[in-house]
């Protein structure tokens, strides 16, 4: 699907959708959990759909009342789990342990980029503790249960490998360790996950090289449990908000673990203006200026901070990105390719890119812009686009549902021009 923006600033008011990381671990849990957990829910998405699905093939179910859906923990199956992960990281990097912990037979496949991305380190720790896995990529066939000891892995190749051992690791029989070997990337996510494993009631030490996680627990459902507001999706609104019009997101709780509610510092360091009340933050237009953006523990919120580094006076300089290039699309060289279609000029190093934003070259003929099949280049074009003042036509926005189904109506009602082609 193309879909043609015009020029123009965003304003008014949008009602966030639920945290698609925040979902994806509350339905892990529910159903690891003791007893049925009703989960409050703000809106789906692929990505979430697949994390349903992948867990009702290991053995949950789940009734829908609405947006809302009751999950019933997982019941033993001897059949072969077919796991379908479509495009989802997080699906695949958080099942795959918890299929080897649930000792279950499984088929695991995956579209898109999904297959490329790699797992290598997980599916290396899983043979090494007991499990038998076809391939280090999708598809792949997995048998065997998982036994406990000690994990040891990178922290700064994908923080989602962390997140599905601290799911596993509880449910067997012995004591585990994760010892990580560097720095870790990605931090929020895993605080994400600790803070959903203590609603579940289950422990884990925290210690200065990893986790310590006892065997032999179980989850705990709380009865209901409701997702938080979306700050990984909020920011493309926020982003509009400093760029033109003020923009007001609701359901963003400041006190949510999600570390990409480092937006708001990052568009005051910007220059943008921010107010928050309760779980209303407002963001409206300041005099915007480049600056230095470290990506180690932010990656999603990249293509939509290019957007106000192009609107910025002077040099933006977005560094240790490098794992950008292993997402749904090499976010790097798309967001390049995204940057100069705009007119925007953009230098791309191995892991970063260099904005000279303020200095926009007028377009020659139409503006098309690839996606990549990717949702956050899609959004990231639209509301740069609009708001640079550029009419562009962006291939491939179908992309968009693999997080936020909703978005091109929210931008439409924002006052934005999306034409679909
Ligand atoms: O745990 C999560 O919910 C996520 C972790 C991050 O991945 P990495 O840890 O691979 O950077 C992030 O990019 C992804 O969108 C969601
Ligand atoms: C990278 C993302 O998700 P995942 O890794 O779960 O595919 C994302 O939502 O930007």
């Amino acid at each position: 699907m193309n879909i043609k923006i015009s020029r123009g600033a965003l304003r008014g008011t949008v009602q966030m959708i639920s945290s698609k990381s925040d979902a994806h671990r509350l339905f892990i849990g529910a159903a690891l959990a003791d007893q049925p957990t009703e989960m409050v829910l703000n809106g789906s998405s692929e990505d979430l759909e697949a994390t349903l699905q992948c867990l009702q093939a290991l053995g949950a179910d789940f009734l829908r009342q609405g947006d809302n859906i009751k999950v019933f923990p997982v019941e033993k199956k001897e059949e072969l789990a077919v796991m379908d992960c479509r495009e989802s990281g997080s699906t695949l990097r958080f099942l795959l342990p918890v299929a080897a912990a649930l000792g279950r037979n499984v088929l695991v496949e995956g579209k898109g980029r999904l297959p490329q991305r790699p797992i290598g380190i997980l599916t290396e720790l899983l043979r090494e503790h007991g499990c038998f896995v076809s391939n280090d990529q999708l598809p792949l066939e997995m048998h065997g249960q998982l036994k406990g000891g000690t994990f040891s892995l990178p922290g700064n190749v994908s923080s989602q490998f962390i997140t599905g051992l601290l799911f596993a690791l509880p449910l067997l029989e012995e004591d585990s360790e994760i010892v990580l070997t560097t720095e870790v990337e990605s931090r929020g996510y895993i605080d994400m996950t600790l803070h959903t494993l203590k609603r579940f009631g289950i422990e884990v030490e925290e210690g200065k090289r990893g986790f310590s996680i006892p065997g032999g627990q179980q989850y705990h459902s709380p009865g209901v449990m409701q997702a938080d507001g979306d700050w990984s999706n909020g920011a493309f609104w926020l982003t509009a908000g400093a760029m033109g019009q003020p923009v007001t997101c609701c359901g963003l709780q400041m006190d949510s673990p999600q570390g990409d509610k480092a937006i708001l510092d990052i568009l005051k360091q910007f220059g943008a203006h921010v107010e928050v009340e309760g779980d209303r933050v407002t963001v409206s237009h300041g005099k915007l200026k480049g600056c230095v953006i470290d990506a180690a523990q932010i990656p999603d919120l990249v293509p939509i901070l290019c957007m106000a580094a192009a609107a910025a006076e002077g040099k933006t300089e977005i560094r240790n990105a490098g794992r950008l290039r292993i997402k749904e699309s090499d976010r790097l060289a798309a967001m390049a390719d995204c940057l100069k279609g705009l007119g925007v000029p953009v230098e791309e190093k191995q892991d970063g890119l260099v904005i000279h934003g303020g200095k926009l070259t007028e377009p020659q003929g139409e503006i098309r812009i690839d996606a990549y099949g990717d949702h956050r280049i899609v959004m990231s074009a639209a509301v740069g686009a609009a708001l640079l003042g550029r009419e562009a036509v962006i291939e491939g926005a179908e992309a968009v549902a693999k997080s936020y189904p909703a978005f091109f109506a929210e931008f439409i009602r924002l006052g934005g021009g999306a034409d679909v082609l």
